[in-house]
């Protein structure tokens, strides 16, 4: 008789809840512990910690998995500041005193980048830091409104889940934003269709909220004026579709000052800026002095957004190409370089991860980078700088693992790290912005 063999179907962890003891953390600050032959990341878990935790996601060689329980706790573990972190995904660290987060952060990446390019030691310069309270001058709040029970919840992502945490204050937002909370819950219930507004983007330009609501139905003109006559102090937006943006009050033109710069940035609410201006500006600021530029420099400007570091650049520099993926927000650069005075800016628009076309802003012309990508790194893009073979290359980075990536195709084509530090951009959270100064050998 034949006997047919037939595996067992392996039975998911998933959704379980079991202990770990955690051993080191990742370059996010998540634990890293293990479960039989699979490597377990557990967030909200320190290195030391023994924790009951909830499997998250179980794969062939890893689970991911979210603290419930912290059995022993590590030596560096504090009570959350913000009485929402336990619930709240916007900040992932409360869990530690704020040194604690910096170097807790700077070391995962340390181990991180070196891995990856085979240094033994990274040059690591101070960290730029400011006030980890009130920083953030964008979010996003997302808005449910529960049809059954008639009652609208407006706040962030529950963390590892979809849902809406309500909560009436956020500790790391602007407090010229502080008033969202309030103002959405009360007008959202006296909408004809409260579901209709799913979240709103708030936003500080210099002084002034704007509020953008994005909502599925339209609202009508007597609906505009309630959220209007709760907070006039803020311009109120409507988009009805993605990117599709009216002003329901005179228009207002979105700007910030780069003081030490003495520039004013225009922008569109839907355009990116830096989340945290304080530390913005300390990044401009110090891109000038580590990249040294003067009156000979031919400066290119890579993922240049409305000219954030651009303007600055070309008020030392001879020249400065930016180049930037957005059309509108190109024309911004452009318009921006004019408001400031600005002869010697050159702005293009291009898709950088693409084969760069054969035109005159891609010649080797420069002795100065910078580029500025957003989280997929400079993929495509870093072997092409090279290829013009500047002297310096500025990477300011907002994910540590695309950059520790880029970082090693620059080592390997004749550059050196001179400088490495990180910028806590979004003190609190996993993130930390990093700024790596590479030389040509
Ligand atoms: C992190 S932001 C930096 C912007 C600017 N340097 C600043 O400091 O405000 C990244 C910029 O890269 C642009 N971008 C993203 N992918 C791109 C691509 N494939 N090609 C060109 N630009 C891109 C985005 O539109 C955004 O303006």
């Amino acid at each position: 008789m034949l006997n047919i063999y037939k595996a067992k179907p392996k039975t998911s962890l998933l959704g379980k809840t079991l202990t770990f003891q955690i051993d080191s953390a990742d370059y996010e600050v998540q634990g890293i512990g293990q479960y039989q032959q699979k490597i377990a990341f557990v967030s909200g878990a320190l290195p030391g910690e023994r924790v009951q935790a909830k499997i998250l996601e179980d794969k062939p060689g890893f689970i991911k998995a979210t603290t419930i329980k912290v059995l022993q706790p590590s030596v560096l573990r504090v009570t959350a500041p913000c009485h929402y972190a336990a619930i709240c995904g916007g900040c992932q660290l409360q869990h530690l005193d704020i040194q604690a987060q910096r170097d807790l952060k700077q070391q995962g990446i340390d181990q991180l980048i070196r891995h990856q390019t085979g240094l033994s030691a990274l040059p690591w310069q101070a960290m730029l830091v400011d006030d980890d309270h009130g920083y953030r001058r964008r979010a996003r709040i997302g808005i449910w409104y529960d049809k059954k029970q008639r009652r609208v919840s407006v706040g962030f992502r529950q963390s590892g889940d979809k849902q809406i945490v309500a909560i009436a204050d956020c500790m790391v937002l602007s407090p010229l934003l502080a008033p969202i909370f309030t103002e959405l819950n009360k007008v959202i219930p006296q909408l004809k269709d409260p579901a209709a507004v799913t979240h709103a983007e708030v936003l500080q330009a210099g002084e002034q909220a704007f509020i953008t609501l994005r909502h599925t139905k339209p609202l009508t003109v007597e609906e505009q004026q309630l959220f209007i006559a709760a907070w006039p102090e803020a311009v109120w937006l409507g988009e009805a579709e993605p990117s599709v943006i009216h002003y329901w009050q005179p228009a207002v033109q979105p700007h910030y000052y780069l003081a030490e710069q003495n520039l004013r940035l225009e922008f569109a609410t839907d355009a990116f800026i830096q989340i945290n201006a304080e530390l913005n500006q300390k990044m401009v600021t110090q891109a000038l002095n580590w990249l040294n530029i003067n009156a000979n420099d031919v400066v290119l400007d890579l993922y240049a957004g409305i000219g954030n570091f651009t303007l600055a650049l070309a008020q030392q520099a001879k020249t400065v190409y930016g180049i930037e993926g957005v059309s509108k927000m190109v024309q911004q650069l452009a318009t921006n370089a004019q408001l400031n005075g600005l002869s010697n800016v050159v702005a293009f628009q291009a898709d950088l991860h693409l084969a760069w076309p054969k035109t005159s802003w891609n010649k080797p012309i420069y002795s100065k980078v910078l580029l500025d990508p957003a989280r997929a790194g400079a993929v495509g893009a870093v072997e092409q700088i090279t290829k013009l073979k500047p002297q310096h290359i500025l990477y300011v980075s907002c994910n540590s693992a695309t950059f520790a990536r880029d970082a090693k195709h620059l080592l390997q084509t004749g550059y050196r790290l001179e400088k490495i530090c990180g910028v806590d951009m979004f003190a609190h959270t996993s993130h930390l912005e990093l700024m790596a100064l590479f030389s040509r050998l």
